[in-house]
C-alpha cells in the first residue's frame, strides 16, 4: 500500500517558492494498477517523483507499507529505490552498453549477486519483456517500443513492489503503446507489482488501470475507480478528458434532443448486462418504444460496459425504468 497525506511541494525558483502540489492524499492498493492524469504542468511529474523521493516533498507525509519514507537518510533511499522501480517517457537507457549490460547494471549496483546469478537474472528478464534475440544489440539498434520494454527489465531487475511509469508510452505509437501496456498488465498479474502511471492519455487510464485520479492545478479534483470515473466523470476537467477520449460532444447532442418527443434517459450497463438483450423485452412487456439517441458500447480494462442515451415513450414508461433498474442497470433521467 502506498498513501500520500496531505502531501505538498513547492519548488524554489529565485529566492522564491513555486507551488506545484497542494494538499494529495491517495491511498494505492498493493497489487493494482493505478493512474493519474493531467493536462500539461498539472504536477503528475512531481507527483510520481515524490513516491520514490526523486523529489522531497515540502509537507506530509509519504507511506510505503505503512513506514514513513520521507525522512530517509542516503542508505534508506538506496532501499527505497530498490523496492520502487521506474520507467521514464524516454527510456533513459545507457547508449554505450548492450541490452544485456543495461538490464544487469542496478544488479551490478546493488551488489547482492554473483556474476553467474547476474546472468541467470538478465536472461529471465529478457525472457519476460520478449528480448532474448535482443541481448547484444545497443539501444540506438532498436525501436522504442523495444527500448521500453529494456527499461521495463532493467526496472524490474532488483524485484521491486512498486512500479513507477512517467508517460512511459507518450513517446510511441498507437500500437506499440498497447503493447507495452499489455506487458504492464501481464507483469502486474504475474508478480503482483503494484504500478502507479501517469498520462495525458485517458485511452492509457482506459486499457490498464484500476483505479484513476485526476490532477488540476497540483490538486487531485477526482479519484476512484476507472469505469465509475469513465461513466459518470464529474468534474469539469474529468469531463472533458473523457469526452475527448469518447469523441462525444456534449452540447450537440443536448440540441438534437429538442426535437424528440419522450422521456429522455441515459441507462449505462457494467458487467454482463452488457450483453444482455433486455430492450427489446422490456419495450414488449411495458408497450414502450424507444429511439436510440447515443450509445457507445467498450471495454474498460477487462470489463465490458456500455451507455446509450433512450427517448421513451408509451404506455408504461416508469415501468420500463423499474424493470431496467431491477437487473442493475444505472439510469439518469436526462429530460
Ligand atoms: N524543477 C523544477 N523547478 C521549478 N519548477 C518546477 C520544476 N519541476 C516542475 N516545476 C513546476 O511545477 C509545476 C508542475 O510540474 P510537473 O512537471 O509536475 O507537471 P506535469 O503535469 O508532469 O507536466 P508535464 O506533463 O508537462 O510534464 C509546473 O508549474 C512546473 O513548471
Amino acid at each position: 500500500m502506498i498513501k500520500l497525506e496531505n502531501v505538498s511541494k513547492a519548488y524554489r525558483v529565485d529566492g522564491q517558492d513555486i507551488p506545484a502540489l497542494a494538499g494529495v492524499s491517495l491511498s494505492i492498493t498493493a497489487g493494482s494498477v493505478f493512474g493519474i492524469i493531467g493536462h500539461s504542468g498539472a504536477g503528475k511529474s512531481t507527483l510520481i517523483r515524490l513516491i520514490n523521493l526523486l523529489e522531497r516533498p515540502t509537507g506530509g507525509r509519504i507511506l510505503l507499507d505503512g513506514d514513513d519514507v520521507t525522512g530517509l537518510t542516503a542508505s534508506g533511499l538506496r532501499g527505497l529505490r530498490q523496492q520502487v522501480g521506474m520507467i521514464f517517457q524516454h527510456f533513459n537507457l545507457l547508449g554505450s552498453k548492450t541490452v544485456a549490460e543495461n538490464v544487469a547494471f542496478p544488479l551490478k549496483i546493488a551488489g547482492v549477486l554473483n556474476k553467474a546469478q547476474i546472468a541467470q537474472r538478465v536472461s529471465e528478464l529478457l525472457a519476460l519483456v520478449g528480448l532474448s534475440d535482443h541481448r547484444d544489440k545497443y539501444p540506438a539498434q532498436l525501436s522504442g517500443g523495444q527500448k521500453q520494454r529494456v527499461g521495463i527489465a532493467r526496472a524490474l531487475a532488483n524485484r521491486p513492489k512498486v512500479l513507477l511509469c512517467d508517460e512511459a508510452t507518450s513517446a510511441l505509437d498507437p500500437q506499440t503503446t498497447q503493447s507495452v501496456l499489455q506487458l504492464l498488465l501481464d507483469i502486474n498479474k504475474q508478480l503482483g507489482l503494484t504500478i502507479v502511471l501517469i498520462t495525458h492519455e485517458m485511452d492509457v487510464i482506459r486499457s490498464i488501470c484500476d483505479r484513476v485520479a485526476v490532477i488540476d492545478g497540483g490538486s487531485i479534483v477526482e479519484e476512484g475507480p476507472v469505469t465509475q470515473v469513465f461513466l459518470h466523470p464529474k468534474h469539469p476537467t474529468t469531463r472533458r478528458f473523457v469526452f475527448e477520449a469518447e469523441h462525444i460532444d456534449e452540447n450537440t447532442q443536448y440540441d438534437d434532443y429538442q426535437h424528440v418527443e419522450g422521456k429522455i434517459v441515459r441507462l449505462t450497463f457494467i458487467g454482463e448486462s452488457t450483453y444482455q438483450p433486455i430492450l427489446g423485452s422490456v419495450a414488449r412487456d411495458c408497450a414502450v418504444d424507444f429511439s436510440i439517441l447515443a450509445g457507445r458500447i467498450e471495454r474498460i480494462k477487462d470489463t465490458p460496459c456500455g451507455q446509450l442515451t433512450l427517448a421513451l415513450s408509451g404506455r408504461d414508461v416508469d415501468a420500463a425504468l423499474a424493470r431496467f433498474a431491477a437487473t442493475g442497470i444505472d439510469i439518469e433521467v436526462l429530460r
